[in-house]
């Protein structure tokens, strides 16, 4: 799918001239991760004294922003973001931009249906094709949905914008209005720490699980990508990817030749995701290969679409479970972190996905400037947002072990989630939830 012709006369003009269309305000879009724009950024940046109350909506920010590092008590530009990166993080600490909540597949949706069409949208693209259309397969995501809203659309071309095979991750230019050049930086990268022990311990619990032809979806962080690292040495084969984000990890299984989809329904034979963050590698690798296929975001994250796959296997983190499985992936309390993303759907999908299993792992402690704390607690911190209900929570893993929730009452789950904590924390939860009654004092089979 593409977007419509609408008969418009792309023209050629550059950043300033397209940052001077922007009146005060306005809402901006940029899309997501990879399709943020850099050039028309830095031209915005300086008109930063004629204008305010332009408003600016993104997601994942994988490099600092001209718009915010200029205006850092946020009277000119206002940041309106759906999943926070490190670098949206601190902005936020700093209150400089605004959360805004979403399960990422219903983006498209949010847009079509309740968001008022947006005045520009600028998205950073490959250059254009032999066919006329400009590629945002790196973050295909919510971007088609947001250019049939927007009153004006602007592409900010660049060498390095991977260009991926696959539907609704284009644009043709006679839908766009104007073309700028872009400023011919790289790609932005995101680092991949090797996993710690910890990491790998809860990692080689997750892959006892993963069978020969499983259908993965690799979350955000260092937890999940360490089963990538794991499952290398496995024997494990015939693996299918249907994921939102591609990561480096996927594309290790890739090279070493373990990834083939031969048992996927959807996609057969194909990697599928919706938006790519990571190393080079991984952008040469998705870099014009059929093996890889990028889509919308509803495609890859609503639960039905997951589940068209069998044996789909969702690994997720989460930073904190209270004793009854309600889990808290996305704030410190009040702090923001990161965002629901695609968690929640996810382990929806692969829990109606034929033979699927979700995992949501996590190291059994806390440890930021020498306070160590239990992840696993009777309570959430007060103000925690939970991402996954405990009704949805299947497997839960530490480097303690690893449990599934399915079917357990409230004492089961929480003498099974005691066993997973840290050794010095257990017996604290146990009187904990003993003296609040989430294990009754006369339940059989629980003294
Ligand atoms: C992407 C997909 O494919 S779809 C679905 C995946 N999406 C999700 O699961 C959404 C929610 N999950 C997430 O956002 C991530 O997985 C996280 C945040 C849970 C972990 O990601 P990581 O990059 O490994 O997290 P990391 O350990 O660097 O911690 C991120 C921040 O959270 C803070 N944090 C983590 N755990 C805790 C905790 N228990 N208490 C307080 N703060 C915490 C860290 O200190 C850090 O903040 P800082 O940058 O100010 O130091
Ligand atoms: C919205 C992107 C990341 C995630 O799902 O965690």
């Amino acid at each position: 799918m593409t977007i419509g012709l609408r008969g418009k006369q792309a023209t050629k003009i550059t950043a300033a001239e397209a940052a001077a269309r922007v009146k005060p305000g306005m809402w901006l879009d940029y899309g997501f991760g990879l399709t943020q724009p850099d050039a028309f950024e830095v031209a915005l940046a300086a008109r930063r004294d004629e204008l305010h109350d332009v408003k600016i909506r993104h997601c994942l920010t994988m490099r600092a922003r001209a718009t915010q590092e200029c205006d850092p008590n946020g009277e000119h530009f206002g940041w309106f973001n759906w999943h926070f990166s490190g670098y949206d993080r601190k902005q936020h600490d700093a209150g400089r931009c605004n959360y805004i909540p979403f399960n990422f597949g219903e983006a498209p949706d949010f847009y079509r249906r309740f968001i008022d069409p947006v005045d520009i949208v600028v998205i950073k693209t490959a250059p254009m094709d032999s066919e006329g259309y400009f590629n945002f397969g790196g973050g295909a995501t919510y971007v088609e949905a947001i250019l049939e809203r927007a009153r004006l659309i602007i592409v900010e071309v660049n060498e390095d914008t991977p260009a991926v095979y696959g539907e609704g991750n284009r644009v043709h230019v006679g839908a766009v209005d104007h073309i700028i050049e872009g400023d011919g930086q790289k790609a932005p990268e995101i680092g991949n720490p090797e996993p710690s022990e910890i990491d790998r311990a809860v990692a080689a619990r997750i892959v006892e699980e993963i069978e020969d032809g499983a259908c993965l979806q690799i979350g955000i962080g260092g937890m999940p990508n360490a089963v990538c690292t794991i499952l290398k040495d496995s024997g494990i084969h015939d693996l299918g990817i249907h994921t939102e984000m591609m990561t480096d990890g996927i594309v290790s299984l890739y090279d070493a030749g373990l990834v083939t989809g031969a048992r996927k329904i959807i996609d057969r034979g194909c990697s599928a995701f919706t938006f790519a963050a990571g190393s080079r590698r991984q952008y040469e690798a998705i870099n014009r290969n059929p093996d890889f296929r990028s889509y919308p975001v509803d495609y890859t994250n609503l639960p039905h679409n997951i589940a068209k796959n069998d044996n789909v296997v969702s690994i997720n983190n989460t930073t904190q479970m209270d004793l009854q499985g309600q889990a808290a992936s996305e704030s410190d309390g009040h702090r923001h972190i990161s965002g629901t993303g695609g968690q929640l759907q996810f382990v929806r999908g692969a829990y109606a996905s034929k033979g699927g299993k979700s995992f949501l792992c996590m190291s059994s402690t806390f440890d930021k400037r020498g306070d160590r704390r239990s992840r696993i607690v009777l309570n959430l911190t007060p103000g925690n947002v939970v991402t996954t209900p405990r009704t949805d929570v299947m497997y839960v893993v530490t480097e303690y072990g690893m449990v599934n929730l399915k079917g357990r009452s409230v004492a089961e789950r929480a003498k099974a989630l005691i066993g997973l904590a840290h050794p010095d924390f257990r017996e604290g939860l146990e009187r904990e939830a003993r003296e609040n009654g989430l294990i009754p004092r006369f339940c059989y089979g629980m003294a």
